[in-house]
């Protein structure tokens, strides 16, 4: 619930003013509500009365037929405007939010960051952040509503009744509905949970599926596959039929909390009416607004039905949004300057491995310097590689970059200084053009023509079309050699002082290799760069040569 009620506080905070109109309104709506039908209960009463009395032709039937027109008129625009604020606010605040989840997802250090999985995050940033918008209007809201109603409606049938004829409807119907709603809170609570469980899988599955569709083909598993996507979508109906099961069953107890509420007021305003305590008209008052008075717990009914699935949603999102606040630092970019890399006594350990990978490691790069780290697989050199780029942090031991303790450079700084081209990267755009431009938003295409020329592309991208000709997803279509040295061209259009690169020719014969090797050094011809190798064409490109062990 504490995570519920701080996610209450962002959507509050964001949209304070039209929530607070909202919420005025909601009340407005159900007052109007009561009101209407405890005024029209009192007329046909009074006027019912009066005829009885023979006294018929000197009631006064325009004023109350007036006030019965205001108050359906003035529920039903009080609703219309009631629904438009606190739901637009609502929005707004859920678009505050997810953008500020989006924010904490980027913000996770590397190792977390890697271990997200795409269609769980996207679901969290979609799904999770939905299930919230019923904090406010289907929790919250309606229940300050609802509560202030029948604070009011006990004083009014106090003063137009009788004390104890309130005390009868207001009790009866807060005992009745604190009850009927603890109760569906409790059995909704796991299959809202549940289906909203089964609904991530369902999604989670698909787009697993979808990603996966040639593997799954060739090993003859898409049948299954597709078997267990409908067996989430049938765990999702069975959970969702189950909450409606219950919201039905809470419906009937609040029903049967409005009868007998509406039938012991009706009994006891009789007896006081007969008693002469109060007139008819007043007695039936209590009958009506206590028939008036369930409508208020329709919508909380709804939210409670969803709690399992709010409360899930409230602690997911909360876990993900950032603390602070801060933007994030912008200092001007440096480029084309040569980087010094040095790293001292690093001592490292992936977590959850036994041994460390690297152990009192020491290395020193000079600016300009082409270096290439060599040994058996599993030696460190893409863990070295991640070290300099700060995607991870060494236990002990220092990495400095120019002089400038790595730990302390400011994010933009490091970034601008250097690239890192991992083993395995993706290709992001619908054309070549595209796909160069993450690099280099203002990117010419004499510039990209240059670079992918050096990169041996050029008759690549002739043969497609130019460098506009559509890519498909994750430059699908093109060879393993020929997304490698898209990828190559990518990052050295950032124009890095320190390039880092994890087996840069990996899928290239020799000579294409070469070719590709000398045109990255004609494009960068100050850069320091460092690279994980296994091939001869790589280590023979190297100035120098690091074995690890
Ligand atoms: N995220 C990780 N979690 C746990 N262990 C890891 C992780 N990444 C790498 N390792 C382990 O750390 C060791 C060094 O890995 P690294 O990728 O640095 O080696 P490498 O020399 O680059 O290997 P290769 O030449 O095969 O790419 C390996 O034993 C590997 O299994």
């Amino acid at each position: 619930m504490k995570n519920v009620l701080y996610i209450l506080r962002l959507i509050w905070r964001a949209q304070p003013k039209a929530l607070m109109r909202g919420t005025t309104l909601a009340v407005l709506v159900l007052a109007a509500g009561v009101g209407l039908l405890g005024l029209s209960g009192w007329f046909i009463t009074a006027a019912g009365a009066a005829g009885l009395a023979g006294v018929g032709i000197a009631f006064n039937v325009f004023q109350p037929s007036a006030g019965v027109r205001l108050l359906a008129l003035g529920r039903t625009a009080a609703r219309y405007g009631e629904r438009l604020l606190t739901h637009d606010a609502t929005l707004k605040s859920l678009t505050d939010i997810r953008v500020n989840l989006l924010r904490g997802v980027l913000g996770l250090p590397f190792t977390r960051l890697g271990k997200l999985r795409g269609a769980e995050t996207l679901n969290r940033l979609i799904a999770d952040v939905d299930a919230l918008d019923g904090i406010a209007l289907r929790l919250f809201i309606p229940a300050v509503s609802a509560v202030l109603i029948y604070a009011g409606a006990f004083a009014l049938l106090s003063w137009l009744s009788a004390p104890v004829l309130a005390a009868w409807v207001v009790l009866s119907f807060t005992l009745g509905v604190a009850a009927a709603l603890w109760w569906t809170s409790r059995r909704a609570l796991a299959p809202s949970r549940r289906a909203e469980k089964a609904l991530q899988a369902f999604r989670i599955r698909l787009i697993d599926m979808l990603r996966a569709r040639d593997d799954l083909l060739v090993y003859g598993h898409l049948t299954d596959q597709g078997a267990s996507v409908a067996e989430a979508e049938a765990r999702l109906r069975a959970n969702l039929d189950d909450t409606d099961h219950v919201e039905r069953r809470a419906g009937v107890a609040l029903s049967a909390t409005a009868t007998i509420s509406a039938g012991g007021a009706l009994w006891l305003g009789g007896s006081l009416a007969h008693q002469g305590a109060i007139a008819p008209a007043a007695a039936a008052l209590g009958f009506f607004a206590a028939m008036g008075m369930s409508e208020t717990v329709v919508p909380v009914r709804r939210g409670l039905a969803e709690l399992g699935r709010i409360l899930d949603a409230a602690r997911n999102v909360r876990r993900l949004l950032p603390e602070d606040k801060a933007p994030h630092p912008k200092r001007p970019a440096r480029r084309d300057e040569a980087v010094a890399l040095r790293m001292e006594n690093i001592c490292f350990r992936h977590a959850g491995a036994l041994r460390p990978v690297l152990e009192g490691f020491a290395l020193s790069v000079e600016p300009g310097e082409t270096v290439a780290l060599t040994g058996p697989s599993g030696s460190g050199k893409s863990t070295v590689l991640a070290l300099a780029a700060r995607l991870i942090r060494p236990e002990s031991g220092r990495v400095v970059l120019s002089g400038t303790d790595l730990a302390t450079l400011p994010a933009a700084q490091l970034r601008a200084a250097l690239t890192y081209l991992p083993q395995r990267s993706t290709l992001l755009g619908n054309s070549f053009f595209d796909v160069l431009t993450l690099a280099d938003p203002a990117l010419t295409e004499e510039r990209a023509s240059d670079v992918l020329e050096a990169m041996a592309l050029a008759s690549v991208v002739a043969a497609r079309g130019g460098l506009h000709a559509p890519l498909r997803e994750n430059g699908a279509g093109l060879s393993g050699g020929e997304q490698r040295r898209l990828v190559l061209a990518r990052a050295v259009l950032r124009r890095p002082g320190l390039l880092l690169l994890d087996e840069p020719t990996e899928g290239l014969d020799r000579a294409t290799a070469d070719t590709v090797l000398a045109g990255l050094r004609r494009i960068l011809p100050e850069a320091t760069i460092l690279t994980a190798s296994h091939r001869r064409a790589e280590r023979d490109w190297a100035e120098r040569i690091i074995q690890m062990h």
